[in-house]
């Protein structure tokens, strides 16, 4: 997805300031972090990974920081930089500012600051990116804010978002399928309303273990639990004036639900161990996927909550209950995908459109998206025609897809009566598609990342861990 595409470049030279700084971005920003000991380090990445911001050291008395920050540039128009520069060094820091430096920070860095300075640069970053491509190949009336759709239902959604984001402040609950969405819309109500000045904080309830949801969400003061030896801010407290995004919320366990009633009751919360509480102003966009009432009713989601985060219920239909909006999707993930491309992708043909417009989309815009990253990669230069296909996607009629060849995310494995051992099976599936997106891109791992939509560094990460050897590349 292109906004979770986004990556900050941290070039540091002292290795573990620099993981420190990492690990705190990575808990609190939607972004992945990568790591430099240098200039000369960064710009090979740079050569490897698109990187949405960089943070870089200046480097005094050489100046190293500014040359890397010229040569960035001229690699990547659209990259945001921050700086970093000691309080008696500041003139280089204007310098930098001179040279386009988004932002100039004091060093040694300041977690909290830097975290709120990155998130910044990310959003500054997504509106430089959005521009681009709406402003080279999509009109405004081909979506909203990036949601791209015409159709009837989508036209009305947008309508919706216009007027709840300008009132600014009742709770919204996004519904809808795996894949429909709702991120973006939960970010379209923020970008669109008052709170856009201030932070988008997104949280995936199910992603973040259940005992550390808390103290993410919440932060904790110094000396809360073992190990707490210094007080760490909460993201709720970063999403202070802006828009808090709890995805997945169906999925929190029962003590964080009274927690979070009470910040929707009484706008404040205690951070975990601390006595005193804190009075804040976020905006809570919620999503589940789930049916919310029945586990109201199975008693697994407090009613109470239920109702405060329901003030607006806004459902995303279904890609399949609005197939008008495919070409149009089609369009605009091919202009993606051939960004930067020598050899770009040239399309789908009328009889592949017409099967794809059959197809029933249980993964929704994500599964097509997915397909046209696919197709763009094996058909560099080139045009598909229906065969061409995977074949689940050859459909003939609505009424009989073609068969399922893949693990789509309707399959589901059923728990053995005695249990499984999950973390082998996990592991054993995790082999299997690494080992299937090698075969087909014959080694190269670049390749094969972006089949598995993975990082190209996260997937030689895992290789490494699980001793998979391979050809080059
Ligand atoms: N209408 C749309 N226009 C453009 N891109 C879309 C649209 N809907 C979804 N996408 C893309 O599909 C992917 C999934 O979107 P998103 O993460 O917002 O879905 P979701 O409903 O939150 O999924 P999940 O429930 O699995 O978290 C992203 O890459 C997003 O950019």
């Amino acid at each position: 997805m292109f906004y979770s595409l986004r990556s900050v470049l941290l070039v540091h030279n002292n290795a573990k300031e620099r993981n420190d700084l990492a690990v705190a971005i990575r808990r609190t920003v939607d972004c992945a972090v990568l790591e430099a000991n240098s200039p000369e380090e960064a710009l090979a990445l740079m050569q490897e990974d698109e990187i949405s911001v960089i943070l870089t050291d200046l480097f005094a008395p050489t100046n190293q920081g500014l040359d890397l920050l010229k040569q960035a540039s001229q690699l990547n128009t659209q990259v945001v930089t921050i700086v970093g520069t000691p309080v008696d060094q500041r003139n280089m820091g204007l310098e930098a500012l001179k040279l386009g430096a988004f932002f100039c920070l004091n060093t040694p860095y300041n977690h909290e600051e830097t975290i709120i300075a990155t998130s910044r640069a990310l959003q500054h970053h997504d509106l430089l990116t959005k521009g681009e491509v709406r402003g080279r190949k999509f009109r405004k009336s081909d979506g909203f804010h990036g949601i791209i759709g015409q159709s009837p239902k989508m036209r009305q959604l947008f309508n919706c978002i216009e007027k709840l984001a300008v009132e600014g402040d009742s709770s919204v609950l996004v519904l809808g399928e795996s894949g429909t969405g709702k991120e973006l819309v939960a970010r379209a109500i923020h970008a669109h309303g008052p709170r856009s000045r201030k932070n988008f904080v997104p949280v995936n309830c199910a992603a973040i273990p259940e005992d550390l949801l808390e103290s993410e969400l919440f932060g904790y003061v110094k000396g809360a639990f073992t190990g707490a030896n210094q007080a760490k801010m909460g993201r709720l407290q970063y999403a202070d004036g802006g828009t808090l995004f709890l995805d997945e919320i169906g999925d929190m366990k029962a003590s964080l639900q009274a927690k979070l009633l009470r910040v929707l009751q009484e706008k404040e919360f205690e951070p975990v161990g601390g006595v005193k509480p804190v009075s804040i102003d976020v905006r809570v966009v919620a999503a589940t996927h789930r049916d919310l009432e029945k586990s109201v009713a199975e008693g697994r989601f407090r009613e109470d909550l239920y109702y405060r985060l329901n003030v607006i219920p806004l459902p995303i239909p279904p890609l399949r209950k609005r197939k008008d909006d495919i070409p149009l999707l089609i369009d605009r993930f091919v202009a993606i995908y051939n960004r930067k491309k020598k050899n770009p992708f040239k399309g789908f043909e009328e009889d592949a459109m017409q099967a794809l417009k059959l197809y029933p989309w249980p993964g929704n815009v994500r599964e097509l998206e997915n397909l046209v990253q696919r197709m763009s990669i094996f058909f560099a230069g080139q045009t598909v025609n229906r065969e061409d296909l995977p074949e689940k996607y050859q459909c003939l009629d609505e009424a009989a897809p073609a068969q399922q060849t893949s693990q789509g995310p309707e399959n589901t494995i059923s728990l053995e009566e005695g249990g499984v051992d999950f973390n082998l099976l996990v592991s054993r599936f995790e082999n299997q598609l690494i080992l299937q997106a090698l075969n087909i891109t014959g080694g190269n791992k670049r390749e094969a990342a972006k089949l598995l939509n993975l990082k190209r560094t996260t997937l030689i990460e895992k290789l490494k861990r699980k001793n998979i050897q391979t050809g080059e590349g």
